[in-house]
Order: C-alpha cells, then sequence, then structure tokens
C-alpha cells in the first residue's frame, strides 16, 4: 500500500506538529503510512503544487494558487503576539513607507505576501521585491530591506550587533497592530486523491495531526533538549518560542484572519482571489 507524502518544513517552530511521526511509540505506526521529508515552505508548497507530494505544512499565499488542494482542519502555525522568526529589517531611516527595494527570503511564501500587502494597503508602498537567500548583509547590499524568515531570522535577531541601528520589524505584531487579529503562516494541505490512494480517511488524517500536535506541545522540555544542540540559541529561547510565539490550533480567530489576509492580498494584487477550503 502507498504511503501519504508529507512535505514538512525543516525549522524549529513546526517541531510539536511532527512529534508523534518523530518519536515512538506513534511513530511506529505513522511511518506505515505516511513517509515525512523535510524542506523549505516554499519547496513544501512546490513539492505540493507539483504532485511531489500529497501533503504539506504549506504557506497559507502559497495556497492561493493551487486549486485543487484543501486546507485540513486543526493545526496551524500562527502567532497571536510577536512571533519573533518573521523580520523585517529596514536600513537606518527608512519607515514601510519608503522602502522601495525589498530582499525577501527566498524560503518564504506567506511572510513576502504579507509584507507586501501591508506596505500597499497600510502605507501605500509598493517598492521592487526580489528573492534571495537568508543571508542578512548581502540582502542589506542590494536592498532597502530585507526579510528573514525560520531559523535564520531566530538567529539574526539574537545576534544583531552590526545591524542594532537598523530597524527590526515583527511581522506578526505588525499585522496584529492593523487587523486585531492573529497572524497564520501555514497549514496542513492535501491532495484529497493521495488520501483515497493511501486507504486514509479524512477523519483519521486529522485525528493522526491533531494527537501529533497535542503529544508535542507536552513534549516541550523533550523538544528544546534536542533543539538546543542544533541551533545557536539559548534552551530558555526556545522553550518560550514553542510555548509563546508560536500558535498551533486552527481556531476561528485564525480562520477569520486567513479571509481578512486573502482578502487584503487580493486588493494589493498580491495573490488572486481566493477564499480557503477545508477538507
Ligand atoms: C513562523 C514562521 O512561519 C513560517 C513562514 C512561512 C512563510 O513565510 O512562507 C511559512 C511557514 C512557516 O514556517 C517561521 O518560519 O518563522
Amino acid at each position: 500500500m502507498s504511503r501519504l507524502r508529507i512535505a514538512a518544513i525543516s525549522f524549529l517552530n513546526p517541531a510539536p506538529l511532527l512529534w508523534d511521526f518523530e518519536h515512538p511509540p506513534a511513530s511506529q505506526q505513522l511511518v506505515q503510512r505516511y513517509d515525512v521529508r523535510y524542506t523549505l515552505p516554499s519547496q513544501c508548497a512546490a513539492q505540493l503544487a507539483s504532485g511531489e507530494a500529497d501533503l504539506g505544512l504549506i504557506p497559507i499565499a502559497a495556497l492561493a494558487t493551487m486549486p485543487e488542494v484543501v486546507a485540513v482542519p486543526g493545526c496551524t502555525i500562527a502567532s497571536l503576539h510577536a512571533v519573533r522568526s518573521i523580520q523585517l529589517v529596514l536600513k537606518p531611516g527608512l519607515t514601510m513607507a519608503t522602502v522601495k527595494t525589498l530582499a525577501t527570503d527566498a524560503a518564504s511564501r506567506s511572510s513576502a505576501a504579507y509584507v507586501r500587502t501591508m506596505m500597499r494597503e497600510f502605507y501605500g508602498d509598493t517598492p521592487h521585491v526580489h528573492e534571495e537567500e537568508a543571508d542578512l548583509p548581502a540582502m542589506l547590499r542590494t536592498s532597502d530591506a530585507a526579510l528573514l524568515i525560520g531559523d535564520p531570522a531566530l538567529l539574526a535577531l539574537e545576534h544583531r550587533n552590526d545591524f542594532a541601528d537598523h530597524t527590526w520589524i515583527d511581522v506578526a505584531s505588525l499585522w496584529q497592530h492593523h487587523t486585531g487579529l492573529p497572524w497564520v503562516a501555514a497549514v496542513w494541505a492535501v491532495r484529497p486523491e493521495a488520501l483515497t490512494r493511501c486507504h486514509i480517511t479524512r477523519e483519521d488524517l486529522i485525528a493522526d495531526l491533531t494527537a501529533s500536535r497535542d503529544r508535542g506541545l507536552t513534549h516541550i522540555e523533550d523538544l528544546v533538549l534536542e533543539w538546543t544542540p542544533r541551533l545557536p540559541l539559548s534552551a530558555e529561547t526556545i522553550r518560550n518560542y514553542l510555548t509563546r510565539n508560536i500558535h498551533y490550533t486552527l481556531d476561528d480567530q485564525c480562520l477569520q484572519a486567513i479571509d481578512r489576509f486573502y482578502t487584503l492580498a487580493a486588493q494589493a494584487e498580491v495573490l488572486p482571489a481566493y477564499k480557503l477550503r477545508l477538507l
């Protein structure tokens, strides 16, 4: 029987969502039905779009260009306060209204769309935007501003000495300031026909993903121990990030926020008109 191919994000933030897939005893059962691979968010989207993956942690911005996939209820990667790992860095003296050139992290789909949308809708700014690998000094050599996401953003924020005179904007906080809504980055999204092929029901998929998240959230201290040797960040930073910065439940507020994001992004001509569809 073929397994459901999962494209998961290789950053720290999704680690609680993947707990059961990585740890026995649950992993021993799940490995028979699921084949998990890790990559960057933009690649998760590309793999689901091409059919190389059946299920992925997909930036919500990328969903707007994939009519054949649907979001899975239950889990998300979102933030109700500062997210810390999505940083827009502006050269000294510049503001959201005066940036003319913006380099976005090539790993990003959602945050890049959020920044472009907010600049256009809330500040009347439409900078020239291009993608680059996550390298803050290099990005700021080509551009007025740089957008970093994920672990490179966490590391840059923690070690920001050379750029302490720049303006560091937490993109989730800025979105909340303007909309009063949570900031949502990604959801699980699936090709429904793949579930049929793999003999996995909608109910089983939702139960497996939510059980994994729930168990992951009871193992934060184990995740802190696992990730401390992998990233040059303190245990305290990792613990706070997983417990306070990231929100993992796709609740009504998050669904409302996604709706608002799609409306504004379409208005700003950043994304095509789109409405989230749930499995
Ligand atoms: C919180 C984060 O959200 C991420 C940002 C994404 C994006 O910008 O496309 C996509 C998925 C999330 O992993 C992060 O990675 O820092």
